[in-house]
């Protein structure tokens, strides 16, 4: 996809007439290394040949607008209510966006209410909008301490009609979203309907998921935490392969179709000998296959540490009977027990008969508070989307792009799924941390 700079203007509701709380802060901002003003733009390109490619002037580059507190707001804090609301798969950090966001609204903005809406979008429905609970500083004291949400999430569609009464009825006049690529779907589908009724509502959606699988941002927030748990799973199996004579290390970590956790995980403590992402497909048998490696690997050093992403190799699965899930999302053959079985059998037959160590961390890796990086992260973000929300700006997610804080259009962040590129430096740290072959038999 072609960014042009009118693709990447994002929506505003209108004039932004009322003072903003900053406004004597922000007088004399002006753009340095280390802060954007609210009136100049990133670049989206970060190479010359890029941007030479582009053979465009310096203003029709493609840049994004700049997120953070503006002179002027749109809507007047004292007469605003918002909404907040938690979807899709569990990710640390959760609660430190939705008290950066409480904090933000009441310390600096001093809005008029703060709404929660329980588990997902289901708590904006007919059914469940009564469990909306009223958010201060008291309800979030302390929450960024504790993984989860305090909202409750959910999967599933929901009617977006329902949905926008429930704003309507609350006077909701900002929402902010926190999800993943799927719950930005569901913050188009809402702004769809606020827009067909003609309503003064901003949406503005804060990118999250563990499998960092969200185009247009430097990584998603509790990305880190993850790989960091995951990490201490590999470490683990490594200790275990290390004891056992052909000892055989295996772990399978989540990440849906994208293989970043797996490819950050192996690389924090290197002990992993082959790394296997959805993205990199590769074959079992014949004399460059993965089976024919991993013997090869053991009988020379003894042991050998495989990490499998959970998307990969889902093409040697059986594919009958596939199903999704309440929100759509394919649901996974596990390639984790596939491998361990095809492993045992091979180097049985091999005369290596193996000591196997198999983990599936599965949800320990995302059901933990944030670490330090992702708290940090989180508050930053939490304040970007209320300023982006009090300033106007809808159908907006706010993202940080070569570590600036900005608002992109909320379709670009559903464009296309964000995965690990083959040919991409990523990849090739893990080929040269490893020292497996650039494919398995491909
Ligand atoms: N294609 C879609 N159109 C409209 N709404 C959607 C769509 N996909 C998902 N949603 C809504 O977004 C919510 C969350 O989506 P989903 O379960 O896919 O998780 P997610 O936001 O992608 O997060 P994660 O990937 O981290 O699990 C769903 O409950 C559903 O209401
Ligand atoms: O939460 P569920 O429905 O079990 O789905 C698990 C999926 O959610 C994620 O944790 C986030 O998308 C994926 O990594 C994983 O495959
Ligand atoms: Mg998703």
């Amino acid at each position: 996809m072609t960014l042009e700079l009118d693709d990447l203007r994002v929506r505003t509701l209108g004039e932004c007439r009322y003072d903003s709380p900053f406004a004597e802060m922000l007088a004399t901002k002006k753009t340095s290394p280390h802060y954007v003003h609210e009136d100049d733009r990133v670049l989206v390109d970060d190479t010359v040949s890029v941007l030479l490619g582009r053979g465009a002037p310096i203003e029709r580059l493609p840049s994004l607008e700049a997120a953070g507190p503006r002179r002027k707001v749109y809507f007047d804090p004292a007469a605003t209510s918002v909404g907040i609301v938690t979807c899709g798969g569990l990710c640390p950090g959760l609660n430190d966006v939705i008290r950066g966001i409480v904090q933000e609204l009441t310390e600096h903005y001093h809005v008029a209410h703060i709404y929660g809406f329980r588990n997902g979008y289901a708590g904006l429905t007919r059914q469940h909008r009564e469990r909306v609970v009223e958010l201060d500083l008291h309800a979030v004291r302390d929450i960024n301490n504790d993984g989860g949400t305090i909202l409750g999430s959910s999967r599933g569609d929901q009617d977006a009609e329902e949905m926008v009464d429930t704003l309507v009825e609350l006077g909701i006049d900002v929402l902010f979203v926190i999800g993943g690529d799927g719950s930005m779907r569901g913050a188009m589908k809402i702004t769809k309907e606020i827009d067909a009724r003609g309503l003064d509502v901003a949406v503005v959606g804060v990118p999250k998921t563990i499998d960092n699988d969200l185009p247009y941002t430097d990584q998603s927030f509790g990305f880190q935490t993850a790989f960091a748990q995951a990490t201490e799973f590999i470490a683990s199996v490594f200790v275990e392969s290390q004891a056992a004579e052909n000892g055989v290390g295996i772990v399978k970590l989540m990440g849906r179709h994208s293989g970043f956790i797996a490819c950050y995980a192996a690389l924090s403590n290197n002990d992993a000998d082959v790394v296997l992402i959805p993205e990199v497909p590769f074959v079992l048998d014949g004399p460059d296959g993965l089976l024919a490696r991993v013997e090869e690997h053991v009988r020379r050093h003894g042991q050998v540490v495989v990490v499998v992403a959970e998307g990969a190799g889902q093409e040697l699965l059986e594919q009958e009977g596939r199903t999704t899930d309440a929100s759509g999302n394919a649901k996974l053959g596990d390639i984790g027990l596939f491998l361990k079985e095809k492993l045992t059998e091979h180097l049985t037959e091999a005369g290596l008969p193996p000591t196997v160590r198999y983990l599936d961390p599965s949800y320990a890796i995302r059901s933990v508070a944030a670490n330090a990086y992702d708290s940090v992260y989180c508050v930053r973000l939490a304040h970007a989307a209320v300023h982006a929300g009090m300033a106007g700006r809808t159908d907006t997610v706010v993202v940080r792009w070569r570590r600036r804080f900005v608002h992109i259009p909320m379709r670009l962040i559903t464009s296309h799924r964000n995965q690990v590129d083959p040919d991409g430096d990523l990849w090739m740290s893990v080929l040269e941390a490893t020292g497996q072959p650039a494919s398995f038999g491909g």
